[in-house]
């Protein structure tokens, strides 16, 4: 049984239900998944798991959040070589350009991305959260 952990940041809610349904998605596919605000985690957990997946949103000027969310993954950046992640987040009005910066960075520290990333404007409609739901399965498949 894979070893999931979903970390996420969201400020209004948006990549928090992302969240959620990524993780249902996991664990309805068989994984042993944990979800964790970003505060709840570590870089000394990503030892743990199997598979990481990060969420946050697209911040500042096409940043990841900078106050909470980015000190943690700076700090987890040393275990990623190698490792399985996924990335996720919600965005407003840009064009997704935080997250093409995202995965540049896991890609170069040597992070293994199967299922690339998935991002959502705003608030995930039924479609949105069920594409959330099918990256979690995908990536504990
Ligand atoms: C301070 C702040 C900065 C933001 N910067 C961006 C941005 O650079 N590009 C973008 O597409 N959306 C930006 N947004 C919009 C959020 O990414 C969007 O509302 C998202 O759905 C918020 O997700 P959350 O509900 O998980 O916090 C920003 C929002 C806030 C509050």
């Amino acid at each position: 049984m894979k070893k999931m952990a979903v970390v996420y940041w969201s400020g209004t809610g948006n990549t928090e239900q992302m969240a959620e349904a990524v993780f249902q998605g996991a664990k309805e596919a068989g994984a042993e998944a944990e979800l964790f605000q970003v505060g709840q985690f570590s870089a000394k957990s990503v030892e743990d798991f199997d598979v990481v997946i990060f969420g946050c949103p697209s911040m500042g000027a096409e940043v990841l959040e900078e106050a909470e969310f980015e000190p943690v993954y700076e700090a987890c950046k040393g275990k990623l070589s190698g490792k399985t992640l996924g990335l996720f987040g919600s965005y407003g009005w840009g064009d997704g350009e935080w997250m093409r910066d995202w995965e540049q960075d896991v890609l170069q520290l040597g992070a293994l991305l199967p299922q690339g990333y998935l991002i959502l404007n705003e608030t995930p409609d039924q479609e949105g959260l069920e594409e959330c739901k099918n990256y979690g399965k995908n990536l504990a498949g």
